[in-house]
């Protein structure tokens, strides 16, 4: 980020702690504010509330109930894949994976059919896109600042820099207060398996209840924070897995291998696509190599020494994600894209925090992980059966330049081909 400013910025200060001693505090002004109600924006008391709240919603039963849902979505993807690869299209495929993880966080999250897919100019999705279109720029590098630099916050605050704003987040903010109170009349539906019927349900169980239910605008709240968090990181996860398989012949041949010897024509579920496993090693791997989220970031909350390295109240502390995962200090040639390095004889050599690192680490690490991974593993199953990846010369780049606002998305659209297999 310091060097995209043109300023030398600090000399990072390495370190290998336990992230639980430290804790994550933000104090920048979000705009939607509901967002500021979202859980990846709370600390303390009230963040271990929502997250006790929010974690029966998130339980392998849960997922697969919604497990339908994200395979229709895996077979509008693989059609409009098909149709492409009819016409010959030279394919953007963030494009493409993105249409397909809005329609999924959509329905997941709020019952909603978007059909961003087959018809991209509905209101709701125009909304977000436009909205993601400015997170992945400069607006969340001030968050990212902020993240670091916790004493710039009133600054950062005064300056009124926000996250989002203008007429689409409006949009987005009432759609989701309408859907919230329409949930609301229904509390206790069963019938409803979407996120925001599950969070208006969940009752808190915990030792100091004050409030049983989460409030109108938790929940809208948390149902914004799983739009946000929910599309760009998991559409990103499969524009570079396919990229990797596409530079990587060889290793998509055995993905789609695998996929033969262990589902033959099976329908992907929720349980089956666990025997996957080299095609885990390799989606592991590509968030090795292309973390979405390339830094986290937390606060000390009181003095705390780690490995010899004592940390004042107050400071921020960065987790580089990025740069670990590219450390040869854990792994070998760290430019390759080799799935086996998450093989199980080879993973046991890997420190175990670095092997899911790409979602954080500790109570903070992300809810979304195991739906993000079900999307990834349903669309991946869906698509490589029937279409083989290739790299369509300059708009396939050896090395990927990224835009640094704390995400990886890169600064030109990666554009693949795809080929049908016979
Ligand atoms: C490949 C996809 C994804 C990646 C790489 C990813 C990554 C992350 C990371 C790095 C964090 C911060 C963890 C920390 O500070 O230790 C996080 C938090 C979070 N993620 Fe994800 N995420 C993904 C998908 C999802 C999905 C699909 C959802 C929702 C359905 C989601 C919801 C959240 C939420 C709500 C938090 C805040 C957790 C808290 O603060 O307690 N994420 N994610």
């Amino acid at each position: 980020m310091f060097t995209s400013l043109g300023i030398p910025g600090p000399k990072p200060l390495p370190f290998l702690g336990n992230a639980r001693d430290i804790n994550k505090k933000f104090t920048v002004n979000i705009r939607p504010p509901i967002v500021s109600k979202g859980l990846f924006f709370t600390g303390g008391s009230t963040w271990k509330r929502l997250r006790r709240l929010m974690t029966p919603t998130f339980t392998g039963g849960k997922l697969k109930n919604m497990s339908h849902f994200v395979d229709r979505c895996a077979n509008i993807l693989k059609d409009n894949l098909q149709d492409k690869t009819c016409h010959k299209e030279v394919i953007d495929i963030k494009d493409v994976f993105g249409a397909f993880t809005m329609d999924v966080i959509t329905g997941t999250a709020f019952g909603l059919e978007t059909n961003s897919q087959t018809q991209p100019a509905e209101p709701f999705v125009q909304s977000c896109k436009n909205m993601f279109y400015k997170l992945s720029g400069n607006r969340s590098r001030w968050l990212t600042i902020a993240g670091m630099f916790p004493f710039l916050s009133p600054l950062i605050r005064a300056m009124g820099k926000g996250l989002l704003s203008g007429k689409e987040s409006d949009f987005l903010v009432n759609s989701v207060y309408r859907m919230v109170d329409e949930r609301r009349q229904a509390i206790g539906d069963e019938k409803r398996t979407d996120f925001l019927q599950l969070l208006v349900n969940a009752e808190d169980t915990g030792m100091d209840v004050g409030q049983k239910r989460m409030s109108r605008e938790e929940v809208a709240g948390q149902g914004f924070i799983i739009l946000i968090a929910g599309y760009e990181t998991t559409a990103t996860t499969l524009q570079y897995l396919t990229y990797n398989l596409a530079k990587n012949q060889d290793v998509q041949q055995r993905v789609y291998e695998e996929l033969g010897d262990e589902l033959g024509d099976e329908d992907p579920t929720y349980d089956n696509v666990g025997r996957l496993k080299y095609l885990d090693n390799a989606i592991h791997e590509t968030l090795r190599l292309f973390p979405p989220v390339s830094l986290i970031t937390r606060q000390a909350l009181e003095l705390k020494t780690i490995k010899g390295v004592t940390i004042p109240a107050g400071v921020g502390v960065t987790i580089p994600i990025y740069s670990i995962m590219h450390d040869p200090d854990y792994f070998k040639d760290p430019e390759k894209f080799w799935p086996e390095r998450f093989s199980e004889a080879e993973s046991s050599k890997l420190p175990s925090i670095l092997s899911e690192l790409a979602f954080g680490y500790g109570p903070r690490q992300c809810i979304g992980m195991r739906l993000a991974l079900l999307e990834i593993k349903f669309a991946a199953v869906r698509i490589l059966r029937h279409f083989r990846f290739l790299p369509c010369e300059e708009d396939t780049p050896d090395k990927i330049e990224f835009v640094t606002a704390g995400l990886t998305s890169p600064k030109k659209p990666i554009k693949l081909r795809t080929e049908l297999r016979v």
